[in-house]
């Protein structure tokens, strides 16, 4: 784990503190079509001082629109985009330059200039500022002290692997003492164990300096590790938003239980598909339980009050926002036509979602 100087070594301040009305960026009914396409129609979207907002979305959905129109380089055909308190969108684009800098981006591809060195290219934001020469490398080596290359200052990017060149292309981000942290992809062009520190040192940015950070992503174990509360964005609209542990506890719509599909729980594949629709020795169930509902000795329970009426299939038990969140597959006798349904209430009355997905033999 990186070892990282505290935030007011870095700015000069303590991380401020969240509160209710602290909006950092605020959208209402943003709209912006292309011919006959409307790429975002009607986003609102809220995000506090401090707090890491996950988008996600398939391909097409709107999420690269929502970027440049968020920092400016793209104009929204109506709506507002309140960026600290300032509506962009009215904006002339000499008025837009200094906002643009209270956005840092990363990007999939890192965009670093290969003919500069490491601390070149994270002062190169400062340069473009007028900051001084030895003004933006102590900068420079501030940053990258924060994410963990303290050695790696004069080396090139081609001398980086790909999650040093991210740390870069973070610390670049950086280099202006942003309020918000706008990631685009950020992780997507990395290997498992590299997107883990990627988004581990993403989290600790957030807590130390207290920034806010857009996520934006179309891989939900990315929203799961570090987002504090989750978008889902489909066709240019928000179809589903809330806290990440609640969308994936509960998914309200087909297209967030999809993205979610690859991060909880799913039934196996070959007993999927043997299921018949209407009948069958057993019952196959899906429980789902959240929060506090999933904090009981509930199949201890249902065991006591109804003695051989299932087994456990499949399934497991997740922690999310320090939150439990499970999701178990029953196979329910069928023997006794009525046990499936007394199971299915019992575990009901104790707030589990069930739904009886077919029968097996
Ligand atoms: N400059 C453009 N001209 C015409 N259509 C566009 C343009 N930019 C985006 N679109 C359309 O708007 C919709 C949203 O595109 P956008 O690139 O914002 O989606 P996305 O979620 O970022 O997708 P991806 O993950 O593939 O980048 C798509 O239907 C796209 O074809």
């Amino acid at each position: 784990m990186n070892s990282f100087t505290p935030a007011t070594s870095i700015d000069g301040q303590a991380p401020p503190e969240r509160s209710s009305g602290d909006e950092i960026v605020r959208l209402v009914d943003v709209r912006r079509r292309f011919g006959a396409t409307p790429a975002l129609d009607g986003i609102s979207l809220t995000a506090r001082r401090g707090e890491i907002v996950g988008i996600i979305g398939r391909s097409g959905a709107g999420k690269s629109t929502l970027i440049r129109c968020l920092n400016g380089l793209e104009r929204a055909d109506s709506g507002e985009i309140h960026i600290e308190g300032r509506d962009i969108a009215r904006l002339s684009e000499k008025e837009l330059q200094p906002l643009r800098r209270r956005i840092g981006m990363v990007f999939q591809h890192f965009n670093l200039l290969s003919s500069r060195t490491v601390e070149e290219n994270i002062a190169l934001p400062l340069k473009i500022e007028g900051v001084g020469k030895a003004e933006r490398l102590q900068r420079a080596r501030e940053l990258l002290e924060l994410v963990g290359l303290a050695d790696k200052a004069k080396a090139y990017p081609s001398a980086l692997s790909g999650g040093q060149k991210q740390r870069v292309g973070i610390a670049r981000a950086l280099a202006a003492r942003p309020a918000i942290l706008l990631s685009d992809e950020a992780t997507s062009a990395l290997d498992p164990e590299t997107t883990r520190s990627i988004l581990a040192l993403l989290k600790d940015i957030n807590r130390k300096l207290g920034l806010t950070i857009l996520l934006i992503t179309h891989e939900m174990e990315v929203i799961r590790s570090i987002a504090d509360r989750v978008a889902v964005i489909d066709a240019g609209r928000i179809v589903e938003e809330g806290s990440v542990w609640t969308v994936f506890a509960n998914p309200e719509t087909e297209i967030a239980a999809s993205l979610l599909s690859g991060a909880r729980p799913q039934l196996p594949e070959h007993i999927a598909a043997r299921l018949s629709p209407s009948s069958g020795t057993e019952a196959i169930l899906s429980v789902d339980l959240a929060g506090p509902a999933a904090q009981g000795a509930l199949f201890a329970e249902l065991s006591a009050a109804l003695p051989r009426s299932f087994r456990l299939v499949h399934g497991g038990i997740d922690h999310i926002q320090n939150q439990p969140v499970a999701r178990f597959f029953v196979a329910v006798p069928t023997r006794d036509a009525t046990l499936p349904a007394q199971v299915s209430d019992f575990l009901k009355a104790r707030s589990a979602r069930v739904e009886v997905l077919g029968y097996d033999n």
